[in-house]
């Protein structure tokens, strides 16, 4: 029992000590070789971005991640499917471990990973670090959305990019987190498909902070930021339909050109772009890259949701009932699907590749 007064934490249960961040490290340490393919990992995002890599990237993977088995199987394939494409385009792993709800569900891995309301955050985290560790050493650049704004001290050493999700990205604490963040970071168009909200964001990140947060050794401290050059909008549709088509993008392009931020703009092929019909993201992206192939150079890469089994599967009260490498939050194409669909736009893009480096140094001298 705490000794607060009969005003406090009406709404309190418990509360649980947790280790802390650089505990769970020494516990799950990354290696040499993990952190190279961190390092080289943000790297090459950060020169996409910068426009000294004329690649697109591509964050692919389950909308969430609930079977760490059934992830490394995944990532194996992802990585054969990467050094085949690797001229063209660059794979990063969406390691997805924090779900945003609109209402209420199971939140990912690090809340519930027994799937069963037994909430062990602490395994959570445990478990999740050592799959990112993994993940690392077999040289998979991986990327989460960064949600909750303690969990990044616990993990964001292993990821190469971040999300800020449509339902945060006006969040001045996610501002604040991303801010600090180490990776380049991308932020959603709200939920109601407004850029505005992105737009702010994009300011809001690049800029200093100083906010409350935890530090290595899990104390509460005084978070003073830098601020993250590396921040880019994702184009993911809202409740008004799709904005992944040419003249959606070529308003993004005008709103960012006359907010003053770089165009830089990633496609989200899931969620309102496909109205949820896993089997939409195909036929996205597909239009998207017929945009690239006609010149557009503001587009750098893509968002897929996409598994080992197509589709989406209901949790119920027997976890152990889930079919094999099928998600249980969003649907997802599965691996056959993925690996046509990479491949279809790799043989697209390639040709154009050469070229458009030279708009992009064109675009660097002017
Ligand atoms: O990507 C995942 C979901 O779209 C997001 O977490 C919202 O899910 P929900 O509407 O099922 O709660
Ligand atoms: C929740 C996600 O997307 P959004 O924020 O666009 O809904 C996601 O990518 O998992």
């Amino acid at each position: 029992m705490n000794n607060n007064t009969p005003l406090e934490d009406l709404n309190v249960l418990s509360e649980e000590r947790l280790m802390t961040p650089a505990e769970l490290k020494k516990m799950v340490p990354l290696s040499e070789t993990g952190m190279e393919t961190v390092a080289n990992g943000r790297r090459t995002i950060k020169n996409i971005l910068e426009r000294t890599d004329p690649r697109l990237f591509l964050v692919v993977g389950p909308c969430s991640i609930h079977d760490t088995e059934a992830a490394i199987d995944y990532a194996k394939r992802l990585k054969v499917l990467a050094e085949e494409v690797s001229d063209t385009l660059y794979l990063v792993m969406r390691v997805y471990f924090e779900k945003p709800r609109t209402t209420v569900g199971w939140k990912g891995l690090i809340n519930d990973p027994h799937l069963n309301n037994s909430f062990n955050i602490s395994e959570g985290l445990t478990t999740g670090r050592k799959l990112l560790t993994e993940l690392a050493d077999m040289g998979i650049p991986t990327s989460t959305e960064a949600l909750d704004p303690v969990s990044p001290q616990y993990l964001q050493d292993l990821i190469s990019w971040s999300a800020i999700g449509a339902r945060t990205t006006e969040s001045q604490t996610h501002r604040e987190m991303a801010s600090g963040l180490s990776s380049a970071i991308g932020f959603k168009n709200g939920t109601d498909g407004g850029l505005g909200v992105a737009l702010n964001a994009l300011h809001s990140v690049s800029t200093p902070h100083r906010f409350l947060g935890i530090n290595h050794e899990g104390e509460v401290s005084v978070i003073h930021t830098r601020g993250n050059k590396h921040a880019h909008i994702v184009l993911r549709g809202g409740n008004k339909g799709s904005n992944y088509d040419a003249q959606s993008v070529a308003e993004c392009e005008a709103a960012l050109e006359k907010a003053g931020h770089e165009a830089n703009i990633m496609i989200d092929c899931s969620h309102a772009n496909s109205d949820k019909d896993h089997n939409r993201q195909r036929n996205v992206m597909q239009d998207v890259a017929r945009q690239i192939v006609d010149g557009n150079d503001s587009i750098i890469g893509f968002m897929v949701e996409s598994n080992i089994g197509e589709g989406n599967q209901k949790l119920t009260d027997n976890p152990a009932d889930l079919k094999y490498g099928v998600s249980i939050t969003d649907a997802c194409v599965d691996w056959e699907t993925t690996e046509a669909m990479v491949r279809e736009l790799r043989d697209q893009v390639k040709e154009i590749l050469p070229q458009r480096k030279t708009q992009q140094e064109k675009r660097k001298v002017a």
